[in-house]
């Protein structure tokens, strides 16, 4: 089986670099139209546009969500009465508001289809596989902003699948990056407008309060553990300097290591907020977004894997131990098990940065971009043919979540404030 798994594995590689060109334009369309969050409609047209064209495939053109989408192929192989394997590749493809693709996305999404139509074209040989095989393509949208992936979990779009794939953009390959647990709130303060020389008294000063929470939340975050953290914006804040503001608008992001802890930031920073309206005499609306990401739950039988195959095609991978930002793949590796690795794409630029939006649309991106394609393509190959790796995968899963329930039995999802 070694060496037709190797023969497999090769033929995944030429036929992503056979097909590198309309990869390219595929991610280039993505770059060169930057859409937000649930917004990617041209993205997601020209993913559906891809898979259709591409043939074999079945393509469910507005899955679940208006902009994500579902293709699938196969089943082949498989005697009767095998278990089918299910393997899922997801592709993002939202951009950051004004400075566009500064995150790679649509990088994400040629990595997820070019890995699917390597592995295709492996399995289209033909063989007698031991077990019925599925490829599914998930486009999954707006990960930079309300976690388009909870949504489609929460909808059952991940239910069929025994593995998922994908990889993100950064500055170096690494298997895992310790992306943490977020909660997002809006905060909205509402005063009264008056004459801010001639009556000022007559005035309740919204922008004050939004002040005095971003002041509240700075002074907190000293008292905060180290891999904590929290960082807004001031949104609104007011249109005339003779107009005392009636309204003021902030946006924050918590984030902890584990999902568990976030009750504990949001109960801190809540009381931060609150206060900022007793002291103005605003009211306070506080609006917690709907979907909280979760922290990775590691898989090291595929980053290993995952590891081995990068290397045989010359990439370098480094440790990364510091907490990095979040994503709602990090709820998906909570329901079935996957990887999430980084990828360099020839540039040193920081991820959401206009130089990361250049480098992410830059052709030199291409060559790390396909070998990464490359290396979850072979991954999924060991998945299904090295003996024993998917019950292995599916055996880690399993105690990951078991280790999990009893930390959730020990440490329910409380809110706590430390008072002395
Ligand atoms: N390691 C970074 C993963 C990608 C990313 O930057 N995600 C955003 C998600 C924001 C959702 N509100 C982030 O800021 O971490």
């Amino acid at each position: 089986m070694a060496e037709k798994l190797q023969a497999l594995k090769k033929q995944a590689c030429a036929s992503i670099d056979e097909t590198k060109d309309k990869l390219h334009q595929l991610a280039d369309a993505i770059w060169r139209h930057p859409e937000l969050a649930f917004e990617e409609r041209q993205a997601h047209d020209t993913l559906v546009r891809f898979f259709t064209q591409e043939k074999g495939w079945t393509v469910d053109a507005h899955y679940k969500l208006e902009t994500a989408f579902r293709a699938t192929w196969g089943p082949v192989g498989g005697g009767q009465g095998e278990s089918l394997v299910n393997v899922g590749f997801l592709c993002e493809y939202d951009a950051l508001p004004a400075i566009g693709h500064a995150c790679g996305h649509n990088l994400i999404a040629e990595t997820g289809a070019a890995a699917a139509l390597g592995l295709r074209a492996a399995l289209e040989s033909g063989e007698a596989w031991p077990m019925p095989i599925k490829v599914t393509v998930l486009g999954t949208p707006a990960e930079e902003d309300e976690g388009g992936k909870i949504d489609l979990l929460r909808e059952g779009a991940f239910e069929d699948l025994d593995v998922v794939f994908m990889a993100h953009p950064s500055q170096e390959d690494a298997t895992y990056i310790p992306d943490v647990a977020e909660h997002d709130v809006v905060i909205k303060y509402h005063g009264r407008a008056s004459h801010a020389s001639a009556y000022p008294w007559e005035g309740v000063n919204a922008l004050d309060a939004a002040v005095m929470a971003y002041t509240n939340v700075s002074v907190l975050r000293q008292q905060l553990k180290p891999d904590w953290r929290i960082h807004g914006i001031i949104r609104h804040g007011g249109v005339k300097p003779n107009i005392i503001p009636d309204y003021s608008e902030l946006e924050y992001y918590l984030r902890t290591p584990s999902y568990r802890d976030l009750p504990s930031i949001k109960a801190k920073v809540e009381a931060c907020f609150q206060a900022a309206a007793l002291a103005t005499g605003c009211t306070v609306e506080l609006l917690f977004a709907r979907n909280q990401f979760y922290e990775i739950v590691r898989n090291h039988t595929l980053e290993d894997l995952y590891e081995k195959n990068g290397k045989s095609l010359g990439m370098n991978f480094i440790t990364v131990k510091n907490s990095s930002g979040s994503t709602d793949f990090g709820n998906v590796t909570h329901a079935v098990p996957g990887i999430h690795p980084y990828f360099y794409i020839g540039s040193e630029a920081l991820n959401h940065t206009p130089e990361y939006t250049a480098a992410s649309g830059a052709a030199e991106a291409q060559f790390y971009t396909l070998r990464t394609a490359k290396a979850l393509a072979m991954t999924a190959l060991d998945v299904l043919f090295s003996p024993g790796a998917l019950d292995k995968v599916k055996q880690e899963f399993k105690e990951a979540k078991s280790r999990e329930e009893k930390e959730t039995k020990q440490k329910p999802q409380t809110a706590t404030i430390e008072k002395s």
